[in-house]
Order: structure tokens, then sequence, then C-alpha cells
């Protein structure tokens, strides 16, 4: 299968699959009550109900609604792909032989995955979930086609605030009452209505069998073949061939505990206002708000309206209830878990008018003096409260959808920002470094005024011999004493260690004692010469003058110049580096034609780094090696500046040169104390081999 059809099939599983989890999650938590009473109605069909307290079966309607909707998110922002899919896959693998059991067995009749918003017959449960299953499988083998909607670094936002909300949903459910009714008592909705069975519904059917007997044989008739009257009946079964239509509402009833008189219609036909305190179980019911119902009651009978107080406790709790509370309202029998649909709350007050219901009121939400202060006919609350179903999926839309919308648009416009950077970044990393392959890398040792002769053509030799046994990955020079020069040109093969002097005068030839020219470097067999090191500046006073003639005259001879730029501890202190190297070069060396540059070998040394132990950073070499570069492009052009070497100096060793080494503009080093001993000085080389 192409790739592009495989991560559509996946993400078209995941989509699906969390649209499911986070709804079961949600209409779960909007009824924490109603998924507390499957949970028991599954305890009753496995025994166990008298083992589990409800406490802990209200823990676990909460966790369950939890965890779906967090499932739920998790997968519609792919978020933590691979444990989410594995645990989606543990679920479904769990729970889809659970649910075969329930089909076949039949133990409760709705499995409650949805809560009441959406009934499916077990049978449905189960192919629902074979469904899943199959997703789950889809999803479990290639978590990482799951297109992420939301960065690693911001998942924790959506997964927290997410909790928070479902959380809260749950809270707000138990505390008060469900957002979201979907019961057939919901608010508006009209009780007589829900009891009707509509002409021409479907009627329960019914077939008897008879069992009669003639001449000691037993047989089985029904009505159509029933026999003549030789055969003598026995016995008879009566069995359910095909079930009726059932009304939502079909076991209301209402029956005064006083004198047993059925006041179900008279209280559904009332067309004023009838309030009903319903308690399933007073034994049960919360004894906080007790005072405020015996107002309630007060205000009711001052008012003409009937109360009644529904419930399905035992005559021995109806007294205690009126012992502790003082109730004078009448109480009423009402099946106990048609009371539980009616309301979720225990107690609650519900207010009903010609048999439909007007409000609800939880417990902690009952209305006071404040809000009842005329007759229901002349105040708000003897309406249907204003907020439909749409102005709460609104409130759902504005807490939770837009915040983690706006959270998603941010995050994905953040992650584009940062992909289009690193793009760039990575375009200009790969440009230098492609640059960089191209100029000639270089590691030169400038051994200043150290070793004999004895000592430097031994130095010399070793390096040879290493070096041309193992050949470097860079070019390899080897700056002297001039006394050395003439005896190591000799012994180095050139091809793979260059040689240079430290040195040379800044006059052509003449009188001029001690002095070393250009043309006598360049006769010993050397090709290079280190020009402008600090060393002669700061202590031969050596100006740029002196180094441009120097300069000069060593290409009039043909040699290759190092030529040292670098500020000093003050300088970079004063933040003055970036001044001092453009100084240095262009007070001695861009005279020179771009022809003539390309001689020019540029070595960066800050004078704080030389010989001090200090090296500058790799960043901070990178920064100036990049400003020199840019210098040389502003005289000479980009192609000139491309092809500079440009070496870095001071305290340069194997340990740290790999770094120094990788930098985009940093093309190797001028190595001091490092390079008098051939094994630190072969670690700098082969740098340039990792
Ligand atoms: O020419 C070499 C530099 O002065 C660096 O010397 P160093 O490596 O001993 O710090």
């Amino acid at each position: 299968m192409k790739a592009g059809a495989r991560i559509a099939i996946t993400n078209a599983c995941r989509l699906l699959t969390a649209a499911t989890f986070v709804l079961s999650g949600f209409v779960k938590a909007v009824d924490p009550l109603g998924t507390q009473y499957k949970i028991n109605d599954y305890l009753e069909a496995w025994h166990l109900a008298q083992y589990v307290p409800d406490i802990l079966t209200l823990a676990a309607s909460v966790a369950m609604s939890a965890v779906e909707f967090g499932i739920g998110i998790c997968l519609l922002f792919a978020i933590h792909r691979r444990a989410t899919s594995r645990l989606l896959l543990l679920i479904m693998a769990v729970f889809t032989p659970l649910t075969l059991w329930l089909a076949i067995a039949d133990p409760i009749s709705d499995c409650g995955c949805f809560g009441d918003a959406i009934k499916l017959s077990n049978w449905e449960t189960f192919w629902k979930n074979v469904v899943l299953l199959a997703f789950a499988v889809v999803l479990a083998r290639r978590p990482a086609d799951m297109i992420r909607f939301i960065s690693r670094t911001n998942q924790w936002i959506v997964l927290n605030y997410s909790a928070l909300f479902i959380l809260a949903v749950s809270g707000y459910s138990l505390y008060y009452l469900p957002q979201f009714d979907f019961r057939p008592y919901h608010v508006g909705a009209d009780i007589r209505k829900g009891m009707e069975i509509p002409p021409g519904a479907p009627q329960p059917q019914f077939e008897t069998t008879f069992i009669l007997e003639k001449g000691g044989q037993r047989k089985e008739f029904t009505l159509d073949n029933y026999p003549d009257s030789t055969w003598t009946f026995i016995d008879s079964k009566t069995v359910q061939t095909a079930e009726g239509y059932v009304p939502p509402i079909h076991d209301f009833s209402i029956t005064r505990r006083d004198n047993s008189e059925d006041i179900t219609e008279q209280v559904l036909a009332d067309s004023s206002y009838t309030m009903l305190l319903v308690a399933p179980y007073l034994e049960l019911a919360d004894d906080s708000h007790l005072d405020l119902i015996n107002q309630i009651y007060e205000y009711a009978t001052d008012n003409g309206y009937p109360f009644y107080c529904l419930t399905a406790s035992t005559d021995r709790a109806i007294e205690r209830w009126r012992d502790m509370t003082g109730a004078e309202y009448p109480f009423c029998s009402t099946d106990a878990t048609t009371l539980q649909t009616v309301i979720r709350s225990n107690p609650g007050l519900v207010l009903i008018k010609s048999g439909r219901v007007i409000r609800k009121w939880s417990h902690n939400r009952l209305p006071d003096e404040y809000q009842l202060t005329d007759r229901l006919e002349r105040i708000e609350l003897g309406r249907q409260p204003d907020d439909t179903t749409a102005s709460r999926v609104l409130s759902i839309i504005t807490w939770f959808v837009l915040p983690l919308l706006l959270l998603t648009l941010a995050d994905r416009l953040w992650a584009w920002s940062k992909f289009v950077r690193n793009k760039e970044r990575q375009t200009k990393i790969y440009k230098l470094l492609k640059r960089k392959k191209m100029r000639k890398k270089i590691v030169a040792g400038n051994w200043k005024m150290n070793m004999n002769l004895q000592d430097g053509i031994a130095l010399a030799k070793e390096l040879n011999e290493t070096l041309t046994a193992e050949k470097p990955n860079c070019g390899v020079i080897i700056c002297t004493p001039f006394i050395h020069l003439a005896s190591i040109a000799q012994l180095l093969d050139q091809d793979v260690i260059g040689l240079g002097a430290e040195n040379c005068a800044d006059k052509e030839k003449g009188a001029y004692t001690g002095e070393v020219s250009a043309e006598m470097v360049k006769s010993t067999g050397a090709q290079y010469v280190i020009l402008g090191h600090s060393e002669r500046r700061g202590y031969y006073g050596e100006t740029p003058e002196i180094l441009k003639e120097k300069v000069l005259l060593a290409l009039k001879n043909g040699l290759k110049v190092i030529f040292c730029i670098g500020e000093s501890l003050e300088e970079r202190e004063a933040n003055k580096q970036n001044e001092v190297v453009k100084a240095e070069l262009e007070g001695s060396v861009f005279n020179l034609s771009a022809e003539e540059f390309k001689n020019i070998i540029i070595a960066y040394e800050p004078i704080w780094a030389i010989g001090t132990g200090k090296t500058a950073t790799a960043e901070q070499a990178e920064e100036i090696h990049a400003y020199i570069r840019s210098v040389v492009a502003e005289h000479y052009g980009e192609a000139v500046a491309d092809d500079t070497t440009i070496l870095y100096g001071g305290s340069c060793k194997a340990s740290n040169a790999p770094e120094l080494f990788a930098k985009p503009d940093i093309d190797g080093g001028l190595i001091g104390g490092a390079s008098l001993k051939a094994a630190d000085f072969k670690g700098i080389i082969d740098a340039w081999k990792k």
C-alpha cells in the first residue's frame, strides 16, 4: 500500500475512534450518577453489588469518563501516540469479548456506553467494539502515522486542560444537575406524551401451547390446530414471541402512602403547578438543606400548589425522615429506578405543570425565599429556563473547544515558522559547509624560538615519517626558525608537509645586519612565511606599514604569507575585536590585488589566547572568522572570500581542535606550543579526520 493511502487510513481510524471516545467520555461525565447506576447494574448481574461501596462505583464512573475522554483527546491531537494506541488496543481487547458475552448472556439490556444520549442494543455495542478494535489494531501498528495537531512541547497544556475540563463537567453535574439531560424527564418534557403508545405501534406478541393427552399419548397443540374433545387437557404454556412498542416513560406512577390512592393522572393533569420532592431513598438522601425544603413546602401550601414527596423508601425510612425534618408534606410511592431517572439528585425538586417538566433543582441549588418572591405564575421560576441546549453547547465551545482551537492554531503557526527558520538555517549552513569543503584546510606549526638545530631536525624527521606513512586530510606546514630551514627543507616531503619561516625582512637586501630577506627564505626551499604575528608586532614594534612591505617582498619572492591578526584582551573587553582585525587587514594586505591576495592565508589569533591556555570558544572564534570573511568579501568579493583560508591560533590543542574546525568559517589552525611535539601536532592534524 502506498504511504499516502496508509497514512490516510490510519488517520481516518484515529479520528473516528477519537470522536467516539470523546463523545462517550463526555456523555458519561455529564451524568456521573447515571454511569454509576449502570456500573451497579453490572455488579448486580455478577452478584457483586453488595461488596462494592457506592463511593467506589461513583469514583469509577468519574474515572471512566475521564479516561475515555482523555484517550479521545490524545488520539485527536496525536499526543503520546505510541502509549495511547497501545492503551486503546488493550482496552478494546478487553471490552470486545466482554460485550460479546453481554450480547449472548443479555444480563442487562443496554450497555450504557453512551449514557442516555445514544441507546445501543448489546449486539450493536458488540459490533461497534469490533470496528473500534480493528481501528485500534491499525493505530497500534502505525502510531507514528498519526499526524500531530500539537507539538510535543505544548501537549501538556492540552492534556491538563482537558483533564480539568472533564473533571469540572463531572463535578458540576454531581453538585448541581447534568448540563445535558438526555432522559425522558428533561426540562420541557411532557410526561403524559412520553407515556403514550402511538396508534398502530407494534403490540407484544404471545403464543400459547397446549398439552393434551389421548390414549396414553401426550401431544402439543396451538390454537390453530387445537384437536377435538376426545383429547384431555393437561397443561398450557404462554411465551412472548415479539416485543411490543415500549414508550419512553412506561413506569411512572404516583401512589399516596396514606390511602394507597393512585394520583398519577390527577398530578399530571393539573393545569397549575405541582412540586415533587424526589428522593428515591430517604435513608441515603442529603440532609443539608432540610430547612429550605420545609420553606419551599410552606411556600407551595401558601400559594395552593400541591407538594408531594416521591420515594421508594420503606415506611420506617419515611418516619425517620419525618422525625428528623418535621416534614408535613404527603409521601407517595414511585419506583426507585424511575425516580433516579427523573432527577439525578437525592433529594431533588421537580416543578411540573399540566404534566410538563418546568424546572428541576438539585438539593444544592434549591430556590430560596429571594427567588420565590411571588406566585409562580408571576415570576421567572414558573417558566422554563431560557438556556437552551444550543446555548449550553455554545458555552462548551467557548470554554473548551475555542481555547484548544486557538492553542492549536498558535502552535501550528509557531511550528511552521520554526520549520521555515530551520530550513533557512540548514540551507545557510549547507552553503557554508559546501564552500568550506572547497577551501584549503591547513594546520600550521609555529615553532617560535624553540629547538636547536638537532632537535628541530629530529622533530621534522619524525613528523615527516609519520605523515608520509599516514596521509593527513589537510595541508600541513611547519614554520621554523631561520637556522632550521635549509636542513629541514632537504628532509621533508613537501607534497605532504610545507615549510615556512617565522619572519622575513622588510628590505630587499643590503646592509641590514642580522636580517633575513624573503629571497633568502625562498632560497632555503621554504614556501611560506608568517608575518604580522602579535609577538613581532608587540615585542619588535612591527607596524602595519612595515608589515605591508614585508608582505609585498614575500609575495614578490614567491612565498605564501600566513598573515596574523588579532585583538588584545583589553580590546576584546571593549568589544573592539572587529575594528582591530579589520584595521590590521586594511593596514597591511588590502592594498594587494585580488590575484595577489590569493597567496594570503589569514590567521586569527586573539592575543589573550596565545600561550595562555585560554582558548576562544568555538562560537567566539566562528563569529569573528565569519566577520573577517565578510570584510574580505567586501573588499575582494564573495568568490575570493570563499577561497580564503582563515586559521585559528591561540591555545589550540588536540582536545579542542575538532570543535573549532567543525565551524563553517574556521579552516584550520596556527599552532604554537602544541606543534613542538610530533604526537601533539598530529593529534591536531587528525581533527580533520573526525
Ligand atoms: O603562532 C601561534 C600562536 O601564537 C599560538 O600559540 P599557542 O598555540 O602556543 O597558544
